[in-house]
C-alpha cells in the first residue's frame, strides 16, 4: 500500500499530475485522464473556457472526472500578467489552487525567477494555494518558500521537449535539502522510465503532459506513465541498494546462503 501525496492540507492517492493540452480529441483526453489514475489535472484558461456552456466539451469532459483542477497560467511572462489571469482562473474554475508559470525566455521556455517570486508573493497574499513550476535552482526554491509555496514544481527538463531529467546534480541537490517540502517534477518528462527515476529519487509527484497527448496511443500511455510513477515510488520506499563500483557476487557460496549481515561486537 502506497502512502499517499499530501499537498495543501489534501491526500492523494495517485502521484500523477496530467496535463489536458494537445491531446487528438476530447475523448481520448478524458479516457487518458481516467487511465493515468491522476487525481490532479492542470488547464489553462487560454484553452478552456468554461463560460460557454454549450459546446464546450473539453471542459465539460475535465469537470466530469473529478479531479481537483489546478488551473496555470502558461505563457504569462510578467508577475502582473501571472496574477491577473490567476484571479480570472479562479473566479471561473472556482478553485484557489494556481499553477504558477512565469516564463522568462522564449525558446526553451524557461521560468523566469524573480517574476516567478514576485508573483508567488502577491498570490499567496491573496489566498492562492500556489504551486510555482520553477528551475532546479536551489536558492530559488528556497525563495518561492519564503514567498509562502507548500509545493515546488522544478522542470526535469523545458516544457515539450522529452529530454528527461536533465540535470540530476541539480535535482538531488533540492531532494536532499529541502526533505520535508513536497517536489513535483514537472515538465520535460519524456518516457515512463525517466518518470519512474524522477520517483525512485524520490520526488513526490510527476506532472507531465506532452509524453502521453502525442504518443501513438496516449490512452495505453498514460497506463504505462501510472505504472511507471507506482514502480518507482515502491521501489524509493523499499530501499534501492547503493551502487557499487567492484562487483560482488549474488550467487550463494556454500555456507552462506543468505544475505548475512556482521555482528557489530565480534564482525562475524
Ligand atoms: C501542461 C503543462 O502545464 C505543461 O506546461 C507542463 O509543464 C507539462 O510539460 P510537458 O508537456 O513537457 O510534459
Amino acid at each position: 500500500m502506497q502512502d499517499k501525496l499530501k499537498i495543501y492540507g489534501r491526500e492523494f492517492s495517485s502521484r500523477f499530475l496530467i496535463g489536458t493540452a494537445l491531446y487528438p480529441s476530447p475523448a481520448i483526453m478524458s479516457e487518458s485522464i481516467a487511465v493515468s489514475g491522476a487525481e490532479i489535472v492542470t488547464l489553462s484558461l487560454r484553452r478552456q473556457n468554461p463560460a460557454q456552456h454549450e459546446g464546450n466539451l473539453v471542459w465539460d469532459l475535465i469537470r466530469q472526472s473529478g479531479c481537483q483542477l489546478l488551473p496555470n497560467t502558461a505563457g504569462c511572462k510578467t508577475a502582473r500578467e501571472a496574477v491577473n489571469l490567476a484571479e480570472m482562473s479562479r473566479e471561473i474554475f472556482r478553485t484557489d489552487w494556481l499553477k504558477l508559470e512565469v516564463i522568462g525566455d522564449d525558446y526553451n521556455l524557461q521560468p523566469d525567477p524573480f517574476g516567478l517570486v514576485e508573483a508567488a508573493a502577491e498570490l499567496v497574499k491573496r489566498g492562492f494555494r500556489v504551486l510555482p513550476y520553477c528551475t532546479d535552482d536551489l536558492v530559488l526554491c528556497q525563495r518561492l518558500l519564503d514567498a509562502g509555496c507548500e509545493v515546488l514544481m522544478p522542470w526535469g527538463a523545458p516544457i515539450g521537449t522529452g529530454q528527461g531529467l536533465l540535470n540530476k546534480y541539480s535535482l538531488e541537490t533540492l531532494r536532499t535539502r529541502l526533505p520535508q517540502v513536497p517536489l513535483i517534477i514537472d515538465a520535460g518528462i519524456g518516457a515512463p522510465s525517466q518518470a519512474a527515476e524522477a520517483m525512485e529519487m524520490g520526488f513526490d509527484a510527476v506532472l507531465l503532459n506532452t509524453a502521453v497527448a502525442k504518443a501513438h496511443d496516449p490512452v495505453a500511455m498514460a497506463r504505462a506513465f501510472r505504472l511507471a510513477i507506482d514502480a518507482g515510488r515502491s521501489a524509493y520506499q523499499a530501499g534501492l541498494m547503493v551502487r557499487q563500483q567492484t562487483a560482488s557476487p549474488s550467487t550463494p557460496t556454500l555456507d552462506m546462503p543468505f544475505w548475512h549481515q556482521a555482528d557489530p561486537l565480534t564482525q562475524e
